[in-house]
């Protein structure tokens, strides 16, 4: 033995840390093998141990299985796959048609989308679907009426027609007859006014309110759709507060739609797409709350190509070139950027500049989501009768032209408050604001910084200086508060108190400025005097 293992070794050399007589070199080998040997047999066991407890998960959960399978009728569980299918399903084709904007490109942003289009579905008793009417079935989604018909709550859907300031009237018309063979359908200009408070709304109805009137930033048919929302409320014995979800496509004008409703910008407007990202709930008034919901993008028109006057193009990166070198827009290194130009034609469409319009198809048949049975039952519940008659209304006002006499050439933002402003407060305003020139018989006020917020009255009324104000009795009419909406008449009777102590308090501050010029000339008067005598 001693002979083999000396065998490899040099003689008389012996490793680190052993004698050469090999007792204590034997005793740690021995130690060492047993050290590893215990340690394989740990790691052994070990792996055995986790074997074993994986097993036992599988069975547990075959058993588990096994248990519910037993518990489950066949019906039930090919009900479970249908409606998880259907579900997919129906999630597969909303994601689907977001794909087909190129803003929403981005999963979660489409995801996002979907989870508050749901929420303002789920919380909303009613809904008004948006719709550009230049291009109505453009921007119009089966698919997101399907998800309204099919959510739990009977909930309603309503057709809002906004922007019709931007196309011709027999347009509208003919729009509406279409429409409102499938839903109740309400003509709608929003306010496209910048202030925050205050918004204008004129309360001709759209049919009667002449093109050039429609033209103003003013609202219009807001009446209308409240009058709708109302009937709603008032369909059951009690009156009802209802939730209502404002949908449609980006830009179509939710947020303008309901800051024209509630008159003061509670939302954020804005000609980019996706200015509103998540939902977001206005008090409207005691029983109706609106829900505004973000919305998707749709790709560029190519339509637009004559506004450009571009001729010939290809594809849609051509005529983007072709506009970017019209409109001078070009990147770093004097390339054409298409990106720009991309936002110039989106600009563009959105504030009105490209004319364009579709029309309803001749012949109309309905949708398959909407069966005969559900349009009875929306005309009957908003009395789409009364809503037809307002339409034709506005329509002949705007034939006419009959409005304008009755507004004159008052800006918007006056119309509709005209009755609560006295001459003296305009003179007040125009001292305390400096905004614009006034001249009653001998007085006039001059004045040069206009108020952010009068910015487009105070040109028209300097535009036409010198301006006399006639001594129009315009004080709050308590018959006038009457006649409007009740749902309204908390509201305008708030308004006009609030008013009223404004004149006041402006009358007031008037009075002493006046009398202290008063004062002040006296004053003068008398040290001239003074003066003079010595
Ligand atoms: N001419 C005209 N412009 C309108 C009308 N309604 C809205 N606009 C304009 O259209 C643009 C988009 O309006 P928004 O109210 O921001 O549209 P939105 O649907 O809320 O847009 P997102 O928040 O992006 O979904 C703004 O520039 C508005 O001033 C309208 O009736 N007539």
């Amino acid at each position: 033995m001693m002979k083999l293992r000396h065998k490899n070794k040099k003689p008389g050399k012996v490793s680190k840390g052993y004698k050469k007589n090999g007792k204590k070199a034997t005793s740690k080998v021995a130690s060492t093998l047993q050290f590893v040997h215990a340690n394989d047999h740990a790691s052994r066991e070990a792996e055995l141990k986790k074997k074993r407890i994986e097993a036992m998960r599988e069975k547990q959960q075959v058993a588990r299985e096994q248990e519910r399978h037993r518990h489950r009728t066949i019906e039930s569980y090919c009900q479970d796959v249908q409606q998880r299918q259907e579900e997919f399903k129906r999630k597969e084709e909303v994601l689907q048609e977001l794909n087909m904007f190129p803003q929403l490109d981005d999963e979660a942003t489409r995801k996002a989308y979907y989870k508050e289009f749901r929420k303002v579905v789920e919380y909303s008793d009613v809904i008004l679907e948006v719709l550009d009417a230049r291009d109505p079935l453009g921007c119009r989604c089966f698919q997101m009426e399907e998800a309204v018909l099919q959510a739990e709550g009977n909930k309603k859907l309503v057709l809002v027609l906004n922007k019709i300031d931007l196309v011709p009237k027999e347009v509208i018309e003919k729009w509406l007859d279409y429409l409102q063979n499938e839903l109740p359908t309400v003509a709608f200009k929003a306010s496209t006014q910048h202030q925050v408070k205050n918004l204008s709304r004129c309360s001709v109805p759209v049919e009667q309110a002449s093109e050039s009137l429609l033209k103003s930033r003013a609202c219009f048919g807001a009446e209308n759709l409240m009058r709708v929302l109302g009937n709603y409320c008032r369909l059951g014995e009690v009156r009802t507060h209802i939730r209502v979800g404002v949908v449609g496509l980006p830009n179509v004008g939710k947020s303008s739609l309901i800051n024209s409703l509630k008159r003061s910008r509670a939302c954020s407007v804005g000609a980019v797409p996706g200015v509103t990202k998540f939902m977001q709930e206005v008090y409207l008034d005691k029983f109706i709350r609106l829900l505004d919901a973000p919305g998707i993008v749709p790709g560029p028109n190519s339509e637009v190509s004559n506004y450009y006057g571009i001729s010939e193009f290809q594809t849609t990166e051509h005529f983007l070139t072709a506009v970017a070198h019209r409109l001078g827009k070009k990147k770093k290194g004097g390339i054409y950027s298409q990106e720009e130009a991309a936002k110039a034609v989106l600009a563009d469409w959105v504030s009105g500049k490209i004319s364009f319009y579709t029309l309803p198809p001749a012949t109309h048949t309905l949708p398959t989501h909407l069966s005969a049975e559900i349009v009875k039952e929306m005309t009957e519940v908003f009395d789409i009768e009364d809503t037809e008659q307002a339409n034709e209304d506005t329509m002949e006002c705007l034939a006419t032209g009959e409005s304008d006499e009755l507004l004159g050439d008052m800006d918007p933002l006056e119309m509709d408050i005209k009755w609560l402003h006295s001459p003296m407060v305009k003179i007040a305003d125009a001292m305390e604001n400096k905004t614009t020139v006034y001249k009653i018989g001998e007085l006039t006020g001059y004045c040069t910084i206009p108020n952010r917020h009068q910015m487009g009255w105070a040109k028209r009324n300097v535009d036409c200086y010198p301006r006399n104000v006639c001594p129009v009795d315009r004080r709050p009419m308590l018959q006038r508060i009457m006649e409007t909406d009740p749902l309204q008449q908390g509201q305008a009777l708030a308004s006009a108190l609030k008013n009223k102590k404004k004149i006041q308090k402006r009358t007031d501050k008037l009075a002493s400025k006046l009398s202290d010029s008063m004062m002040s000339v006296l004053d003068l008067s008398g040290n001239a005097d003074d003066s003079a005598s010595d």
